[in-house]
């Protein structure tokens, strides 16, 4: 069996940084052998640094309770110790960029769940199932940071994930017009009920810079990598307009949306685009992939949170209530888990992807 890769998590302490420790603490390829923050939380072992901030489920996994919390802006000395790091860090986005793009230079990649980089022309923004071939890109990067091994790759925005899967499925009936509307869990603010009491029996209609990315950011991971510009240029054949609103919910974005076709698919057609979508993560048996990327789900009141979220581990996306309607051709409910494939189980399944392609290797 070939060696672990060695992986360093930046924002370890955060919400998403912990849902990342939780993924990788018995992972197949990848191994964390360190662990990052603020200067504030460095030199505190992981448990006192999350001790009474822990939000996951069960218990901090032992292999890392006891690793000293290092400095992020520590570049050189934490690329000397990992082959690369998933970025899970909160910081505003010129030093975001700033920091990611000096992990790069370092001949570290980086795999960041931050908005940061999603327009820098040339980074790839991927939901593995859906847009893979975008890592091409990652050649023109490392010529423009003259790089050999170092480059940053990223996920998109979480409550994209509830209805660009569907839309993504349908591509081949030619979707021009969306509007899609998100109702999205407090974890997507890093929060709980415990630190944001405000939002019990509360539904808070802003989610601030949220309606810019759900229109655009489908229209990046819909686009193609041109070799004269050097860049992913995004699709240009859909408008997606949108409505992002915070509800007391704990995990999982729901979405709905209404679709204007070109063509003209029937409803089976529709279901059956959904259930046979499959990709590169499946057809590579990727350790996180999901078996089912989409389930369609013919009850009425289905998807529902409560029953729903966890489909497939939190990696699947649920879609229901598919039915045609008087101003659009159709509309539909999508439902996906907003840290698990929106955040770090996204970021873990594009990382394998990255490591099958030969992206991520040992230093
Ligand atoms: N929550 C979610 O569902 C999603 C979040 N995201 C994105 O992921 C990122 C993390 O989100 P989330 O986990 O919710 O945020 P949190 O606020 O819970 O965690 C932030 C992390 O960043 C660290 N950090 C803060 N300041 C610095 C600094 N100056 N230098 C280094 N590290 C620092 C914190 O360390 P310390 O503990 O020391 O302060 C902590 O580890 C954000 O960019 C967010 O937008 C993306 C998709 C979904
Ligand atoms: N804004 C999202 C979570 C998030 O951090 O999104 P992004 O990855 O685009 O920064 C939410 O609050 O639900």
């Amino acid at each position: 069996m070939t060696e672990k890769l060695k992986v360093g998590v930046i924002g370890a302490t955060g919400m998403v940084g912990q849902r990342f420790i939780m993924l990788l603490a018995d992972h197949p390829w990848f191994n964390v052998v360190a662990v990052a923050a603020s200067a504030h939380s460095a030199g505190k072992t992981y448990a006192e640094a999350v001790n009474g901030r822990w939000k996951m489920e069960g218990t901090v996994p032992e292999k890392i309770k006891g690793m000293v919390i290092q400095d992020a802006s520590k570049v050189a000395e934490i690329s000397a110790q990992v082959d690369f790091i998933f970025s899970a860090i909160s910081l505003d986005k010129a030093a975001t960029r700033a920091l990611e793009e000096e992990y790069a230079k370092a001949e570290t990649p980086v795999v960041s769940n931050n908005s940061a980089h999603r327009w820098t022309p040339d980074v790839p923004m991927v939901v593995p199932e859906i847009n893979p071939e975008h890592t091409d890109v990652i050649k023109y990067q490392r010529e423009r940071l003259g790089t050999k091994h170092g480059f940053i790759a990223v996920k998109p925005n979480c409550s994209i994930q509830s209805y660009t899967p569907a839309l993504s499925a349908w591509r081949q009936f030619e979707p021009y017009e969306v509007i899609a509307s998100t109702y999205q869990a407090i974890s997507g603010a890093g929060k709980t009920f415990k630190d944001w009491p405000e939002m019990v029996g509360n539904v808070i209609p802003y989610i601030a810079g949220e309606e810019e990315k759900s229109e655009q950011e489908p229209l990046k991971i819909w686009g193609h990598v041109d070799a004269d510009k050097k860049a992913i240029v995004p699709a240009d054949d859909t408008v997606i307009t949108s409505q992002c609103i915070r509800v007391p919910i704990l995990y999982g974005h729901t979405a709905t949306a209404f679709v204007k076709f070109h063509k003209n698919p029937t409803k089976q057609q529709l279901i059956d685009a959904l259930e046979n979508y499959s990709g590169e993560p499946q057809r590579l048996g990727l350790p996180s992939a999901p078996k089912q990327f989409i389930q369609y789900m013919q009850a009425d009141d289905r998807p529902q949170v409560a029953k729903d979220v966890n489909f497939e581990h939190g990696m699947g996306v649920s879609i229901g209530r598919l039915r045609e309607d008087k101003i659009y051709d159709w509309k539909f409910v999508g439902l996906s888990h907003n840290t698990a494939r929106g955040a770090a189980g996204g970021s873990v399944e594009f990382a394998e992807l990255l490591k099958a392609q030969g992206y991520l290797t040992q230093k």
